[in-house]
């Protein structure tokens, strides 16, 4: 069996709009090549408006104009059957549930407030399950328990259920049909700090049992650290640097890496933690070479000029001409 469960190749998607015949393209996925291996938590990390929630959306296969795929591909591998997101788009229908399932940002909104919680489930996961009503029901009922759920929310309403509760019902309700793939994007982030804690070992546990891999996304670095095997840092449509997520923890190699790591609080450590001149920049008009370079402290002429490829470093990847030079603050 093939040990990569996804494969992105030179992924490119632009938000292309067309304002009184002015053409405009926000290049928010520009050239992203990355591999999740099975049983593997990968987490995206970024800024906000680095791009984030518009990759995950496209290795979902979710995307509406005017996001469009320009290039690249999205491949998964589910029991040695190769799915093409784009090339097949049809055949990603059906893998949606049983092999794939994507939970999107603010997806507790698929609870319908004025329908019981028993409707989404039978709605979103009977037709993928092939079981009777009797043994659909019995099988949500075994889930809801293993998550610590207890099986009464099915006859709740949405607003009877705090939202940590129905956090947990969403993750539920993607896990239900066991996929092999699941896809989040900031899973935790309406949550307060305690049921966020709550949450993410129950993403982890679920993904643990059923031997699934995960991609998620967050702006949160708290939550890669808690869960993620590996890291993908986005900076400006653009993965910047890659690894596992201790060494990336305790050996940035990238400055913007190093910045975001630096700027964590720290127990015991009362100093001020600098915030990093400037903003993103600004997806429709990016600037030339390294994407960083404007509020890099590193930069050199080079990298106004010449994009860097990302390439392996140690024990992972990244894209900086002056990699390994900087420790985190
Ligand atoms: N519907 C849209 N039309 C045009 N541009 C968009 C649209 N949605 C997002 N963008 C732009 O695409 C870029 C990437 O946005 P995206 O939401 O993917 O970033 P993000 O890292 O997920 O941010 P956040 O953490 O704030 O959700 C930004 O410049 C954003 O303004």
């Amino acid at each position: 069996m093939n040990a990569d469960v996804l494969k992105v190749e030179g992924l490119k998607a632009y938000y292309q709009m067309n304002y009184f015949g002015v053409r405009r393209e926000v290049r928010a996925v520009d050239d992203v090549s990355l591999t999740i291996r099975r049983n593997e938590i990968y987490g995206i990390a970024g800024e906000s408006s680095s791009g984030k929630s518009s990759l995950i959306k496209t290795i979902a296969g979710a995307i509406t104009p005017p996001l469009r795929v320009v290039d690249g591909s999205v491949k998964f591998d589910f029991d040695g059957r190769t799915l093409d997101v784009y090339a097949e788009p049809q055949a990603m229908k059906g893998a949606r549930w049983q092999n794939l399932s994507y939970i999107m940002q603010g997806s507790m909104n698929v609870l319908n407030p004025v329908r019981k919680v028993k409707h989404a489930f039978h709605d979103f996961a009977f037709k993928h399950m092939g079981l009777s009503e009797r043994d659909f029901w019995a099988k949500v009922e075994q889930h809801l328990q293993r998550i610590g759920l207890d099986p009464r929310v099915l006859e709740s309403y949405p607003h009877q259920l705090s939202g940590g509760m129905r956090q947990r019902l969403t993750i539920a309700l993607a896990t239900v049909c066991e996929p092999d793939f699941i896809i989040a994007d900031e899973p935790t982030t309406a949550l307060d700090v305690l049921v966020q804690q709550d949450v993410l070992a129950l993403i982890k546990d679920v993904q643990r049992r059923m031997g699934a891999s995960i991609i998620f996304v967050t702006h949160d670095m708290t939550v890669h650290a808690a869960i993620a095997d590996r890291i993908g840092i986005v900076y400006a449509g653009r993965l910047v640097e890659e690894g596992p997520t201790l060494d990336v923890f305790r050996r940035p190699q990238h400055p913007y890496t190093a910045h975001l790591i630096g700027s964590l609080p720290r127990i015991g450590d009362s100093r001020k933690r600098s915030a990093l001149p400037g903003k993103p920049p600004n997806l429709a008009d990016p600037p030339s070479g390294c994407r960083f370079h404007p509020r890099c402290p590193l930069a050199i002429d080079k990298c106004k000029t010449d994009n860097p490829a990302l390439l392996p470093r140690q024990t992972g990847r990244v894209a900086c001409w002056r990699a390994g030079e900087v420790e985190a603050a």
